[in-house]
């Protein structure tokens, strides 16, 4: 089947992946009205086209860290992709090592930290940390990626408490006994009761606060990206505490059920602060790194055309004036 776009994707994942699993990956939390304001935030999104504007060559590349990407797309941290592909992560990083873009590895990868960056010698990645009760633990979750020259760490802090996911609760939803958080291996084994999604539970840190970031620069040289900002209040905050970096995010509405989408609130909340964040996910499930690769090509085919069609050759003549938001 030729897969022409990335709802293709989406289908070929739900068809072959266990309701378990699948549900694991489109979960939103409570009622859903955020995950699904997520999407609709992106429908309501219209460009203002330029015409006349000599768009027989078009450039997607940019740059990040001062580093050049090949278009302004990376891949999002997400847990557990051995669910959806036997070599897990480390396709995931591979593919995008070949279309030079960034990959936030998450903490709770099916592949430890060292197993990705081998397979990616030369990958562009940034490491998605949490704050854990037991600061140790983050300290040598840093220490390694800092080792394997991953080059920002990325600190989730939309995840005080898990949100109530339904359908998981229903499922029961866990690993299965032969996949592991491989970052954790023989950390957790002894006390891990009782677990949620096959971790135990508890282990994140819920009174993590402003004064954490402190914590973080004093056991870091990398630059700290904050994921999970929503409000101006917070990216103002988050500016006086040094960070190098804020991802606008609610988590694919998987956390706070009623908080705003994602792209409204980096658009419209944060101008200034935020520029847009796009998200792969089932790519993997088709076909691994073969499918990861055919996805980052969709969107970068379709990133160019549609630069093109509104009049910019490149990144830097795309500007806010470009877009606007429709009334629902
Ligand atoms: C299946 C799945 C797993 C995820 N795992 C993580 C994770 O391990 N760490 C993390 O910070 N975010 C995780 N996320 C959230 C994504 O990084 C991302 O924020 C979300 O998919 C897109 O929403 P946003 O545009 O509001 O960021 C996960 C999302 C999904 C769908
Ligand atoms: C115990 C917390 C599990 C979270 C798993 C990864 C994640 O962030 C998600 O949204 O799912």
């Amino acid at each position: 089947m030729a897969m022409v776009c990335l709802t293709d994707f989406e289908e070929y994942a739900k068809a072959h992946l266990s309701k378990a699993t699948w549900d694991y990956y489109a979960a939103g939390a409570d009622e859903c009205c955020t995950r699904d304001d997520n999407l609709l935030a992106y429908k309501r999104i219209r460009l203002r086209p330029r015409i006349l504007r000599d768009v027989s060559v078009s450039d997607t590349r940019t740059t990040v860290q001062g580093k050049e990407i090949s278009f302004p797309v990376g891949i999002a941290p997400t847990a557990f992709h051995c669910l959806a592909w036997h070599e897990g992560e480390v396709a995931t990083a591979r593919a995008t090592e070949g279309l030079n873009t960034c990959y936030i590895t998450s903490t709770y990868s099916t592949c430890s930290v060292e197993e990705i960056a081998a397979a990616a010698p030369s990958g562009y990645r940034w490491f998605q940390l949490y704050v854990y009760r037991e600061r140790k633990l983050s300290e040598q979750l840093v220490h390694r990626v800092e080792a394997l020259g991953y080059k920002a760490l990325v600190l989730t802090v939309d995840v005080p408490y898990t949100g109530k996911r339904r359908n998981d609760i229903r499922n029961q939803f866990r690993l299965p006994p032969h996949l592991k958080v491989k970052n954790f291996e023989g950390v957790f084994e002894e006390t891990s009761v009782p677990e949620e999604y096959g971790i135990p539970a508890n282990t994140l840190d819920p009174s993590i606060s402003w004064k954490d970031i402190y914590w973080l620069q004093s056991i870091t040289r990398l630059p700290i990206i904050i994921k999970g900002i929503l409000t101006k209040e917070d990216a103002e905050l988050a500016v006086e505490h040094g960070v190098q970096g804020i991802i606008v995010s609610n988590h694919g509405g998987r956390q706070l059920d009623g908080g705003p989408a994602s792209v409204h609130s980096g658009f419209c909340t944060l101008p200034g602060y935020s520029d847009r964040q796009a998200v792969i996910i089932s790519c993997v499930i088709y076909q691994g790194e073969e499918g990861v690769r055919e996805v980052l090509q969709i969107l970068n085919d379709e990133f160019r055309l549609s630069m093109a069609l509104s009049g910019c050759r490149n990144v830097a003549e795309i500007s806010r004036n470009l877009v606007q938001f429709s009334k629902l």
